[in-house]
């Protein structure tokens, strides 16, 4: 067990062997210094992580301490919800941090979406990242690779996206005063409008390639290879540090008590993997008794991690899973040239890149793996939309997985579930307009070709002819209706 200090002031400077980055591969095991950007194992190819001296380290003793922080608002390093946590992600000196002011969210509880779910009032709440400056989780991610890449002396950064990388990307660079310089790629007609606006308008160079994301990331990494460009995906492993921080926030809103299940979207499990990492450093610190569930939720048209998991059996295997079982998988996309297709546009990935990381998280939280449908996605949408939280189609996917495993008697009515909601609704207007559209056309384009078929939650805009009485008629039959579930 690691010693605790009694401060939580932060070292001015991180000396190279109390954090430093190593193979995820245990028969690999390679280490190098945290001050490298290579992104992945010189000597295997494997995914790294940033592992730290726990021992030699000052953390609070309390997890308390780190709330104690929220009152000095001023510094930089406290109003920011992901170093407001430093303590538990110390590997940049506190002179190279880049923040925009991330994290600053939100945990509520939502009874009207307890109620779809199926769990008792008071039971089921919603981890907000939308409240973030891009409307993102990604922000958690981003403040800690922009403060990685300032510390390497890094100027242009890239990534590939579906939407919300991009977005996030284009945000820090624009609204820091490093001189960073964004490019971004995303695949042909692969991105929601509120996403590309962002790219846009905060001035990133936008490449636009003939596929999908999986194809934009094979070549995003090929190019920051080539150029020396630091590369902000999740395969980024000081990336999934600053994500950690979402479970921080969510045990800090829980009053420090750990949930009984956190339930997350899956795309490129980035997500799933911080969290993973994150309970299980906290329990090693000592700073929580036991770990949450996690259930970790694909799109039916981007279900590689429920197929592999569950057809297949892959599991983490101490740091040794069975690799043949992916490449199978992999080649039978590529033979069959299936690609990944969901209203969920952020989470439309068949290549997980964090897919390792991932499995190591299941195995530290007990995890299960579903994959729910564009009908199921966009329901549950449309219940949080109704209960005031407004998110995009991939964030949606938790609730329709949580209502899932609850229906499979996974989830008990008085488990504590907490479910994370991704993104904001506003980064995908199509979709939710489509859904809540008296124009079947419209339904049809955006929905039904994804297979949705109705839209039982849909709050239609009602038409009225422009006359004073129509007006009256139609307030007054709606201020007599039921008010919804
Ligand atoms: C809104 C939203 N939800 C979920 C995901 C998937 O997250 P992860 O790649 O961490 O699994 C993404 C990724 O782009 C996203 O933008």
């Amino acid at each position: 067990m690691p010693s605790h200090a009694s401060t939580t002031a932060a070292p001015t400077r991180v000396d190279a062997d109390l954090a430093y980055q190593r193979c995820i591969n245990s028969r690999c095991a390679a280490t190098l210094p945290v001050d490298r950007a290579v992104f992945s194992c010189p000597e295997c190819g494997d995914l790294l992580d940033v592992v730290y001296d726990w021992d030699r380290l000052p953390v609070p003793s309390r997890l308390s301490d780190f709330e104690a922080k929220w009152s000095r608002r001023l510094d930089p390093l406290c109003s920011s919800g992901v170093w407001r946590f430093y303590e538990l992600l110390p590997f940049a000196p506190p002179d190279r941090i880049v923040t925009i002011g991330e994290g600053q969210t939100l945990l509520r509880p939502s009874d009207r979406v307890a109620r779809y779910v199926g769990v008792d009032n008071g039971n089921l709440l919603l981890q907000y990242e939308g409240m973030n400056p891009s409307g993102s989780f990604k922000d958690n991610g981003m403040t800690a690779a922009f403060s990685h890449a300032r510390m390497v002396g890094a100027r242009r950064v890239a990534c590939a996206s579906t939407g919300n990388t991009s977005a996030s990307l284009a945000v820090f660079c624009s609204a820091t005063e490093f001189g960073f310089k964004a490019i971004i790629f995303i695949g042909s007609g692969k991105i929601a409008y509120g996403k590309l606006a962002q790219a846009l308008d905060h001035g990133a160079l936008t490449i636009q390639i003939v596929g999908d994301f999986d194809d934009a990331l094979m070549r995003v990494r090929e190019v920051a290879d080539r150029l020396g460009i630091y590369l902000m995906n999740s395969v980024n492993p000081f990336r999934l540090e600053g994500q950690k921080t979402v479970m921080y926030r969510v045990l800090e809103g829980l009053g420090w008590e750990v949930p009984d299940w956190v339930v997350v979207p899956g795309g490129n499990l980035g997500n799933s993997s911080a969290f993973g990492k994150a309970f299980q450093e906290l329990k090693h610190l000592g700073l929580i008794d036991r770990i949450p569930r996690l259930a970790v939720i694909n799109a039916a048209g981007a279900q590689t991690l429920d197929l592999l998991v569950r057809s297949h059996g892959m599991t983490w295997n101490s740091g040794l899973p069975d690799e043949s079982i992916s490449r199978a998988y992999y080649d039978r996309l590529d033979r069959e040239q299936i690609r990944a297709s969901t209203i969920a546009s952020a989470i439309e990935i068949n290549r997980p890149v964090n897919l390792k990381k991932c499995l190591r998280a299941l195995e530290v939280c007990d995890g299960v793996v579903r994959q729910v449908s564009d009908q199921e996605i966009m329901d549950a949408k449309a219940r949080v939309g109704a209960g005031g939280l407004g998110c995009e189609p991939a964030s949606a996917a938790s609730v329709a997985g949580a209502k899932r495993l609850r229906e499979e008697g996974i989830i008990a009515p008085s488990d504590r579930v907490v479910c994370i909601l991704t993104g904001h609704q506003l980064k995908d207007p199509t979709a939710t307009v489509a859904y809540h559209s008296a124009d079947q056309d419209e339904f049809d384009r955006v929905l039904g070709s994804r297979g949705v078929k109705r839209a039982g939650f849909a709050n239609r805009p009602v038409v009225v002819p422009n006359e004073l009485d129509a007006i009256i008629r139609t307030i007054g039959l709606y201020s007599d209706a039921p008010a919804p579930g």
